[in-house]
């Protein structure tokens, strides 16, 4: 398995080893004891999310939970291809309204660990596109909120993707007020 560090402190890309052989390939796309062999240690995970986008171009996000019910998520892509986006919403943090983009596929195999405290969003670049994720926190439908997609100059190589209503009337990053304080709220 390998771990990246990304230009977001506290995001990183975990790769697990995929073992292959003439029928394909097998890997542990989720094990707590590797990778506290190899010094990370991620909170518990209590939710597994699995979404299916039917077309290339649907972009999902930016999506955050309020505290207490603030999501840390690992994301993978188990079909198809997607380019996932997180974006720090810690008032407190150096890197503030910065975000990344990283290609998750059913080909590279990469995940995206986000910690909790960031907006995340994607969109996909494939038809029937699948997306799984472990969160650290159940789903509260009353702390769900959403920034718009297109107000912090992130490049999701789409002009005019699918939306949900929700999404296409999510107000600015400029006219949010961040849930999250400090790094410890979050
Ligand atoms: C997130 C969620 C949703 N739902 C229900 C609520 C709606 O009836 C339906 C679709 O929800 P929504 O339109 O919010 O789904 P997405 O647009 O894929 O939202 C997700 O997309 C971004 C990328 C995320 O990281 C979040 O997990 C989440 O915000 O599923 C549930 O029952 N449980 C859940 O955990």
């Amino acid at each position: 398995m390998q771990i990246e560090q990304t230009a977001l402190s506290g995001v990183l890309v975990i790769t697990p080893l995929r073992h292959r052989d003439e029928r394909g390939f097998f890997a542990e796309s989720w094990n707590r004891r590797s990778l506290e062999a190899a010094g990370l240690a991620l909170p518990e995970f209590v939710q597994d999310n699995h979404s299916l986008s039917r077309q290339a171009g649907t972009l999902r996000g930016l999506h955050y939970q309020a505290p207490p019910h603030a999501q840390g998520k690992l994301v993978r892509c188990g079909r198809g291809c997607l380019y996932d986006v997180a974006v720090d919403a810690r008032r407190g943090s150096p890197d503030f309204g910065r975000w990344i983009g990283v290609e998750l596929s059913e080909e590279n195999g990469r995940q995206l660990w986000i910690p909790p405290g960031f907006l995340h969003g994607f969109v996909t670049r494939a038809p029937d596109t699948e997306i799984v994720y472990k969160c650290t926190a159940h789903y509260d439908r009353d702390s769900d909120g959403g920034v718009h997609w297109n107000s912090l100059g992130i490049d999701w190589g789409v002009t005019d993707p699918i939306l949900s209503g929700k999404d296409r009337d999510a107000p600015a990053f400029a006219d949010w007020t961040t849930p999250f304080t400090s790094e410890s709220d979050a």
